[in-house]
């Protein structure tokens, strides 16, 4: 077993309230044709249930942005939704409540908006019950679905859909109704406004072969992944003014995240959507799969990211909070900038021992090849980004305002960085797990396998050294897509199987050392 982990939800609540919902019937009281699945015929119109909430039910969160200036797109949301699902949110406490967040915090999908929102910004309950607007008719009636794939994630399929009466592209995701897929509608809705976060235009609950679903809409970016779209062109590295517009933007909207007490928790290049192509391109953040709103105060613990971009509070099962974007977000600027990821396994696979260890200690490098046109300040946000210790990294507004972000002249980067080995480390076999550790430092190369340390000791260079100092690539970051995935699964929280390999059929160097130490563990010819 490669992972144990604790969720931070009580289990027989997250089971009980999952149960109600798969159980719970549609409101239509008829079985419904799965779209997805047969035919895309929406056929009669099948009646709509139209729920009528009760005063409570209708307050929700948006934004201030939403409510001064809506979007056609948010406004036919809001107006069209015919009812809306409720997620509890302690807002008893007012401590970490920016006013930028309070601002933003308002009342809408209200019977009353007006009448709502004079009432204020902040209701007298404690405890507000949090909605999100959604249909309850078929979603067939609005949309064509079609078969093209946009694309396929951890939680399925997102495909292309057109609305029926102005043809328009959408792209649909479609999670089964779930505890945690509604937190990722909830979640999303919340934040749907920012002109960096996707947006929203359309959520139904819809029920297909007696399995509750909540369909959402939401704008087509024709650009696609920021993942794909770097390495269509090779993963040759963007340049610092490049990289500090797309951290500017997506900054932008974790900021805004981080001030609504959101954390977003799977940044990465592939949930970093573009509009397009050309250099006017707009970056959109989106997924929100994992993101969460801790309670106050309350450190989250279910494991989430993708162990690339997973921090090593994460790793190690140490409660964590909204710093973990930051180090996510460092872990994108890194690959931007050269091409391939600060931690990964020599041997391609998703997390291995060695990579564990060194997301642990914060061991990476800057190799020349790709880092010395890199400027100091930017190779110092990184640093600063991908500190171990969560309270020592940079917060977003922090980041927000470096000269990468801001655009401010920055000194380009030839001053050489040098690796300098840890004592203690030493070359092995790296799925063994003996770690190499190395802290960038301005100093003249030495010798490729002798390096003296601070104190003057010689150390020996271990081979990942020498592997990122040869300007040796990481393995594609696509090609191992696969074991990501499954690390991924077991990572993630509601996950409920853990992967465990066969003992008997499965053979790889770690199996043969175990299988050489323990003799109960069957022998297979490798
Ligand atoms: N609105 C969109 N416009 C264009 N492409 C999209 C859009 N939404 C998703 N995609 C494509 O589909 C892929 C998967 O989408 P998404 O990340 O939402 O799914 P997921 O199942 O939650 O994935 P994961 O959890 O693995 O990140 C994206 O990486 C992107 O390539």
């Amino acid at each position: 077993m490669m992972f144990e982990y604790e969720e931070d939800e009580d289990p027989m609540e997250l089971q009980k309230q999952e149960e109600l919902t798969h159980h719970s019937t549609d409101h239509s009281g008829s079985p419904q044709e799965n779209p997805f699945r047969f035919s895309y015929d929406t056929g009669k119109r099948a009646a709509s249930m139209f729920v009528t909430p009760s005063s409570e039910d209708l307050i929700a969160y948006g934004t201030k942005h939403l409510l001064d200036s809506p979007t056609a797109v948010q406004r036919s949301l809001v107006l069209n939704a015919t009812t809306s699902l409720n997620i509890d949110c302690d807002l008893s406490s007012d401590e970490d409540l920016s006013p930028t967040t309070q601002r933003k915090i308002c009342f809408c999908a209200s019977q009353n908006p007006i009448e709502t929102q004079e009432q204020g910004l902040r209701p007298a309950k404690s405890t507000l019950t949090v909605s999100f607007p959604y249909h309850q008719h078929q979603i067939t009636e609005d949309y064509t679905i079609s078969a093209e794939i946009i694309g396929i994630g951890e939680s399925g399929k997102v495909m292309a859909c057109y609305k029926k009466d102005s043809g328009e592209k959408f792209a649909l995701k479609v999670l089964r109704d779930s505890v945690k897929a509604r937190r990722e509608v909830e979640l999303h809705w919340l934040t749907n406004a920012h002109e960096n976060v996707v947006s929203i235009l359309d959520i139904y609950e819809n029920t297909f072969d007696n399995v509750k679903c909540l369909l959402m809409v939401v704008e087509f970016l024709e650009g696609g992944d920021l993942l794909s779209q770097f390495e269509s062109q090779d993963s040759i590295p963007y340049t610092e003014k490049k990289v500090g517009e797309i951290i500017r933007q997506i900054g932008n909207a974790v900021m805004y995240l981080h001030d609504m007490n959101i954390a977003h928790r799977d940044i990465k290049l592939e949930n970093i959507l573009c509009s397009g192509t050309g250099d006017n391109c707009i970056y959109k953040l989106g997924d929100y799969g994992f993101a969460k709103r801790p309670e106050r105060n309350v450190l989250m613990e279910s494991p989430c990211c993708t162990p690339f971009y997973a921090p090593p509070e994460v790793l190690g099962r140490e409660r964590y909070d909204k710093s973990c974007d930051m180090w996510s977000l460092g872990v994108a600027m890194y690959i931007l900038l050269c091409g391939y990821p600060p931690f990964y396994s020599m041997k391609g696979v998703a997390l291995s021992p060695g990579m564990r260890s060194r997301i642990a200690n914060g061991y990476y490098a800057f190799p020349h090849e790709e880092w010395d046109c890199v400027s100091k300040d930017t190779k110092d946000d990184i640093r600063c980004l991908l500190r171990t210790n969560p309270s020592d990294r940079l917060t977003i507004h922090e980041l927000m305002a470096t000269p990468l972000v801001t655009g401010e002249p920055i000194i380009p980067g030839k001053q050489v960085t040098t690796a300098i080995a840890i004592p203690g480390a030493e070359e092995s076999d790296m799925e063994g797990g003996v770690f190499e550790g190395f802290i960038a430092e301005e100093e003249e190369i030495p010798e490729i396998n002798e390096i003296t340390d601070t104190v003057g000791e010689i150390l020996t260079v271990p081979k990942s050294v020498r592997f990122l100092r040869d300007g040796v690539k990481a393995p594609r970051l696509h090609s191992i897509q696969e074991e990501v995935g499954r690390a991924m699964e077991i990572m993630r929280m509601g996950h409920d199987q853990v992967y465990v390999k066969n003992p008997t059929s499965s053979c790889n160097n770690l199996f043969a050392r175990r299988r050489a130490i323990h003799l109960s563990i069957p022998r297979v010819h490798c």
